[in-house]
């Protein structure tokens, strides 16, 4: 039977991240990929023009529509923007029956744009981040999420650990934004004292817009597959390390991923992505 996943995110018409870069990643990943936009953004790689928010119940409308009429395996999150639009979402992922979630907790877009009001961050931990089945943020949210900085790959683990007690089920820190660090390692935790690192090769590329959403839709896809969570943030990882290493040099600022990259990349990428639990 065909899978579907939901993504409950902004659009963002350069097409490498939000709802198209969620889109086609799913496609890539054999799952059938459905949306409730948040937001219109005007974007491309040189920055955010413009950002447009849908009312909340617009939002609402779209959940409820597509929760009507398909079977979803699994929704994810990208921005969400407002107080308001969490509390509809919130609501909305309840009225289905608390599906499988997997939380990408957009904040701020590389170039500095807010994609989640500042009046939002209470909302998210206290409204999104219980329902979560996993978290995904980047440095800068997850010092945001926690409460602290984050300087070394131990403030990672202690960051993954206040993450799990504010009610998140499990939490990928991603090290993208780590100064100093070599490999690009991201620290897997869940409530059961599980952990996996997982680090590959930092490509230097400023082509990277988009990365975050592009991980966190493979890790999506993954599960609604029905691969455990472990072997799915492995799986996200070999997915976004392929995007990034086969770049395609679109745009004159931070370009969008590769989404098709994984498929060509096939059994090489095995080696790529180094996995320590
Ligand atoms: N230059 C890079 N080379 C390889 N992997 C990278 C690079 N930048 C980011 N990544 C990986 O891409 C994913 C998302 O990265 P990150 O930059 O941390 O999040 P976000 O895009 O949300 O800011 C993570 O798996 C991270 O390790
Ligand atoms: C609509 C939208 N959603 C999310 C991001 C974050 O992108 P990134 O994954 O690069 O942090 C973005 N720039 N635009």
């Amino acid at each position: 039977m065909t899978s579907v996943a939901l993504t409950i995110a902004g659009s963002d018409s350069g097409g490498g991240a939000g709802i198209q870069a969620d889109l086609k990643t799913f496609q890539e990943l054999g799952v059938f990929g459905t949306s409730a936009l948040t937001a219109v953004t005007a974007q491309n790689t040189l920055g955010v023009h413009g950002v447009w928010p849908l009312g909340p119940e617009a939002v609402r409308a779209q959940m409820d529509a597509v929760f009507a009429d398909f079977d979803v395996a699994a929704v994810k999150t990208g921005m969400l923007f407002s107080g308001d639009i969490i509390a509809e979402v919130a609501a909305g992922l309840a009225g289905a029956g608390h599906p499988v979630l997997v939380v990408d907790p957009v904040m701020i877009a590389k170039g500095g744009a807010h994609l989640l009001r500042e009046e939002a961050v209470e909302a998210m931990r206290e409204k999104i981040l219980p329902l979560s089945t996993v978290i995904t943020p980047n440095i800068p949210e997850a010092e945001v999420l926690a409460g602290m900085m984050i300087r070394s790959l131990e403030d990672m683990e202690e960051a993954g650990r206040r993450l799990i007690a504010l009610g998140t089920q499990s939490v990928v820190v991603k090290g993208g934004h780590l100064e100093g660090e070599e490999r690009a390692c991201d620290l897997f935790m869940d409530g059961r004292g599980e952990r996996i690192w997982l680090s590959a090769e930092r490509i230097r590329t400023k082509d990277t817009h988009g990365t975050g959403c592009t991980f966190s839709a493979a890790l999506t896809a993954f599960l609604v597959a029905g691969e455990p969570i472990g072997k799915s943030v492995v799986g996200a990882k070999r997915f976004i390390h392929a995007a990034i290493s086969d770049g395609l040099g679109l745009g004159a600022g931070h370009g969008p991923t590769n989404h098709w990259a994984y498929h060509r990349a096939g059994s090489a990428l095995k080696g790529e992505v180094l996995i320590d639990s």
